[in-house]
């Protein structure tokens, strides 16, 4: 029998009523997040990819239990954790962990370090005194590269690369088994996100981490992930070991998404499809295939039903029924270069 994921979502649904701005239609939702089932499976970091808009923070907040879903279910190390009440989840909560989109912003700026990364310790059953958490600060601190000298500045004092290191390390102050990463490193120079990728990608594997990695960025999805999904319109429309959807994409969406990585190869130019119009409202998504108002391969059967995720090869399923399509793969440096790093 195959090893239960860590995380399980099942038909996990994120419906945001909307009061205002639609007069006579009270009934109107956002469909955020629609009927996402995925396993994240243990000791793995799979990558979600999508452009904004597409429901990956709401599905990465449903995920940690932050906000009950609509409807569907998030099971955590086989427990499905909307069964639980506050305290059950407490222990739950302390095995799951998040880095924030903004370093900055997610550090409180009167606070030390070792006050900072001393408090997801403070209300742990029996509580950790303050010496057992000054000691963890400093071990989590060298854990990310950065001195225990640190212990007693404040956040003014660092630069976004060290900020985000620092928010890293209080992810980790309770060992968690899983960590939720959100757009963790758009904030950054370009320079500094390759390095705080590679501390993801080290950290991941002395600590045997399960990771969702949330990022609109292809190719910073390549760098860190073992799986790859695709999602559009609260939807996810393609999944696949990294390797496979970089090099054999099957779902339109991704092909393009893919072919928006610049191919700086001298003669190398390559078709670049741009994709027309905007993403439609999540509030009236098209019939049939989400994606048909803007996919280059519709045809009248697309508007018909919704595709369902199907397999089209060895741990790889697309939301597409044009299964006779020969889509582009990822071609250029730079996708050639996240892929170097990839350990799928
Ligand atoms: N609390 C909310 N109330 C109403 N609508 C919401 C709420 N949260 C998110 N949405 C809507 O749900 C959709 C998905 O948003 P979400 O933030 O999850 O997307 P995203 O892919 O993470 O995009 P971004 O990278 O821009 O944050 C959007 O249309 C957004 O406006």
């Amino acid at each position: 029998m195959s090893e239960t994921p860590m995380i399980r979502t099942v038909d996990l649904a994120q419906h945001f009523p909307i009061r205002k701005g639609l007069p006579g239609r009270p009934g109107a939702v956002v469909r955020a997040i629609d009927g996402v089932s995925i396993d994240i499976p243990r000791r793995q970091v799979v990558g979600l990819v999508g452009e904004s808009g597409s429901g990956k923070s709401t599905f990465g907040r449903a995920v940690m239990a932050l906000d009950p879903p609509t409807s569907g279910r998030v099971e955590f190390d086989g427990t499905d954790l909307s069964q639980l009440s506050r305290a059950a989840l407490a222990p739950y909560r302390r095995r799951m962990q998040m880095v924030f989109q903004d370093p900055f912003s997610s550090l409180n700026p009167r606070m030390s370090v070792a006050e900072t990364l001393g408090m997801p310790l403070r209300f742990r059953e029996g509580g950790a005194g303050r010496s057992e958490r000054r000691d963890r600060a400093a071990e989590m601190l060298e854990m990310v590269g950065l001195p225990r000298s640190y212990l007693d500045r404040f956040p003014h004092e660092f630069s976004g690369g060290q900020r985000q290191r620092i928010g890293i390390a209080r992810a980790l102050m309770t060992s968690p088994d899983f960590l939720m990463a959100d757009e963790v490193v758009s904030a950054l120079d370009v320079s500094v996100q390759a390095q705080v990728l590679n501390l993801f990608a080290r950290l991941q594997r002395e600590m045997e981490l399960t990771m969702l990695f949330i990022t609109h960025d292809l190719a910073v999805v390549g760098h860190v992930s073992d799986i790859v999904a695709v999602m559009y319109l609260g939807r996810i429309v393609e999944i696949a070991p990294t390797r496979a959807l970089f090099s054999g994409p099957r779902h339109p969406y991704t092909e393009a998404l893919l072919s928006a990585a610049p191919s700086p190869v001298p003669g190398g130019a390559r078709k670049r499809i741009i994709l027309e119009g905007d993403v439609p409202s999540p509030v009236n998504p098209p019939s049939g295939c989400p994606f048909r108002t803007r996919c280059p391969y519709a045809i009248a059967a697309c508007a018909e039903d919704r595709p369902a995720l199907a397999a089209v090869g060895p741990d790889h399923r697309s939301a597409c029924i044009r299964t006779d399509l020969d889509l582009m793969p990822a071609t250029g440096r730079r996708t050639e270069a996240a892929l170097e790093g990839s350990p799928g």
